[in-house]
């Protein structure tokens, strides 16, 4: 569903991610794993046209999107999070939602002045979206706390909701389980099931944790300073010497 042909992202005459070719097939969970600085992010950002690689194709579904603004390349399906999400902290868990899902609707300062039937029914669908996403994350019952008193855990989930109420076909996860414990880390991993078994989603994640991801991924993709250096299941991979050699060769979060 995802293929990337030989892509390449420089800055300046760094090459951040050099050449990678990959294809992530629908219905599975792909991660990226690889060293700081490996490219992992950047990958990411190509893919969902927060930057334009300097060479290759990016095809979602067979339609070349890599010369296409994120806001585009998010309406064809690819929705995502980061690193770190800014929330509105002073707003509720379902305002969040519903902000994040208006980006989406059609209705403009005149719908908002005379209350039209569009905006009512926009604002319905809206609320609804969101409501449905909260509930498929688990957090209904925080939708009307606010942000700011919500758990780092919560706010990670409130991360996913948002993407799922673009209506994605791919959603791209930075570091999901990034600082969350380690029973946090075994809802998230279940809820990424849950997003390809119950939604039939395609999942794409960064992560460095390990266990995490070798007992969830269906394919793993490894880079080292921008390359493509192995892909395959996680057995392929924990067992490829050229990984242990990168993982292992001075890179201190090795076994994270
Ligand atoms: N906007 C940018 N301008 C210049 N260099 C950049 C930019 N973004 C990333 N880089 C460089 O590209 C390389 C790859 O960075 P990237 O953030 O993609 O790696 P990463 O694998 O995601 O790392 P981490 O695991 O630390 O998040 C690094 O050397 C980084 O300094």
């Amino acid at each position: 569903m995802l293929k990337v042909e030989n892509v390449t992202k420089m800055f300046g005459g760094l090459a951040a991610v050099s050449d990678v070719s990959v294809e992530f097939e629908a219905g599975r969970i792909n991660a990226i794993i690889g060293p700081n600085g490996a490219g992992k992010s950047t990958f990411f950002n190509l893919i969902s046209g927060l930057h334009q690689p300097t060479s290759g194709r990016i095809l979602l579904d067979g339609v070349d999107v890599t010369s296409l603004p994120s806001d585009q390349v998010a309406r064809l399906g690819v929705g995502r999070t980061f690193q770190t999400t800014n929330l509105f902290e002073q707003a509720t868990v379902l305002d969040n939602l519903i902000v994040g899902h208006r980006l989406r609707t059609k209705s403009g300062l005149w719908d908002v002045l005379i209350n039209s039937k569009r905006l009512q029914r926009e604002e319905k669908a809206a609320r609804d979206k969101a409501m449905e996403a909260l509930e498929f994350v688990g957090l209904t019952s925080v939708a009307g706390q606010l942000i700011t008193d919500i758990t780092q855990e919560e706010r990670k989930r409130v991360a996913f909701a948002l993407a799922l109420a673009t209506d994605p076909k791919i959603v791209l996860l930075d570091e999901p389980a990034a600082g969350v414990n380690p029973e946090e880390t075994v809802g998230f991993a279940a809820l990424m099931r849950k997003m390809v078994d119950e939604k039939g989603l395609t999942v794409c994640l960064i992560e460095h944790k390990m266990d995490m991801i070798m007992s969830l991924a269906d394919k793993i993709m490894v880079l080292d300073h921008g390359e493509k250096i192995a892909e395959g299941t996680p057995e392929e991979v924990r067992n490829n010497p050229v990984v242990i050699e990168a993982y292992l060769g001075g890179d201190e979060d090795a076994a994270a």
